[in-house]
């Protein structure tokens, strides 16, 4: 076959037409000719709902710099061409295509493993999460049942606020469409678990690559419940010293808001949280052992049907729920404080769906 012909098909191939590709067409049928290479690279399938948001696109950079990830999806409203166009010229091994608007949802998640949803409004100074949720509380909900549809099995992450609602949000849509598996849903937290770590490094000296503070409960104000009683390296605080970081990792969201003053929250901080979580759901995907990080997830640790808490990451997602752990008297005030909340904002996210 003449070499020409030959590339022309497996472009076809690798990418149907009515795909946001975007490899270089001069027109002389050259397109997409880095595909080739490409195409049987084994690894996982990525899609990130709201790809050209604040968050969504140092995320898919960043997802695209991930030697784990073949294909990675880039499904916006807004925007998904440019973004797609220019992070496709990087010369790392996922294939990226982009998909724009409602019509090409259902593409985009088709035979996805992973899908990560940043879509949503931010936080302007002034509001709490939960202001945010009139609006994304309906976007999370038409994802949530468009991948019930087009990929039931896959993990999914959940970064749009309020995560303490809208994850009971996804979790209902999927038990309506009969798909909820408790195991593949997991709300993104590990932003609070980065700043943990980075706080307590500053007041303690150390190297914040080294540090590990549990973040329990879940992911606004209160809700949030750092366990400095359980830091590693152990560290002695100073009960001033918990009161400032405790407040300081609560408020880490509202400090960032507040510093944008009007123009969004935090998203270079929140692209890295969510690669490094992203990236450990993809390892335990691929059968590591021992992966252990916090999530906002389906759980028993409490009298609350969700709860933030290290989960291990396995093969199905989430194989193992862990405990809090011992915690001091400080700690068990701010974790009635914390249930008191998040109860109240499952229910919101829950009867949201039911009404
Ligand atoms: N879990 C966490 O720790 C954190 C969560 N967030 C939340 O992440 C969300 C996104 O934040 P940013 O990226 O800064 O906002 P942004 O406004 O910069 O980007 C949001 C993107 O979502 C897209 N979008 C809107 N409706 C959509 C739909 N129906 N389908 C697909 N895409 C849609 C928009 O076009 C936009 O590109 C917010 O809700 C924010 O509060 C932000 C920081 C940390
Ligand atoms: O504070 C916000 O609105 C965004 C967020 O969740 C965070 O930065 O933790």
């Amino acid at each position: 076959m003449d070499p020409n012909q030959r590339i022309a098909r497996i472009s076809a191939h690798l990418n149907p037409p009515n795909h946001l590709d975007q490899m270089c067409d001069d027109g002389s049928g050259l397109r997409r000719v880095g595909c080739r290479a490409k195409g049987g690279s084994p690894g996982f399938k990525v899609a990130i709902l709201g790809a050209a948001g604040g968050i969504g696109q140092p995320l898919a950079m960043l997802m695209k710099m991930n030697p784990l990830v073949s294909l990675l999806h880039l499904y916006d409203v807004a925007n998904a061409p440019g973004v797609t166009a220019d992070i496709s010229h990087m010369d790392t091994s996922a294939i990226v295509r982009g998909f724009l608007g409602q019509s090409q949802l259902e593409e985009a998640l088709t035979g996805m493993d992973l899908v990560i949803i940043p879509a949503g409004v931010p936080r302007k100074p002034g509001m709490t999460r939960d202001d945010l949720f009139n609006i994304n509380a309906g976007i999370v909900r038409t994802l949530s049942e468009a991948i019930a549809k087009c990929c039931p099995k896959a993990v999914v992450n959940v970064i749009s606020n309020p995560v303490n609602s809208t994850v009971p949000i996804a979790a209902e849509v999927f038990k309506r469409a009969g798909t909820f598996d408790p195991k593949k849903l997991m709300g993104v937290t590990m932003l609070d678990v980065v700043r943990a770590n980075t706080f307590v490094a500053e007041v303690m000296s150390l190297d914040p690559r080294e540090v590990d503070v549990p973040v329990v409960g879940g992911h606004a104000g209160v809700t949030i419940l750092p366990l400095l009683s359980q830091v590693k390296p152990p560290c002695s605080f100073t009960q001033k010293e918990i009161e400032y970081l405790t407040d300081r990792i609560q408020n880490g969201g509202t400090e960032v808001v507040e510093a944008k003053a009007g123009t969004g929250s935090a998203t270079l901080s929140m692209a890295y949280a969510a690669v490094k979580f992203a990236d450990a759901c993809l390892r335990g995907l691929r059968g590591d052992a021992n992966i252990v990080e916090c999530a906002f997830v389906a759980s028993h640790v409490t009298e609350l049907p969700f709860f933030a808490s290290k989960v291990r990451l396995g093969r199905c997602g989430i194989d193992e729920v862990y405990g809090v752990g011992p915690l001091n008297e400080y700690e068990r005030m701010g974790l009635e404080k914390a249930k008191k909340e998040l109860a109240g904002s499952i229910e919101k996210g829950v009867s949201s769906v039911k009404k």
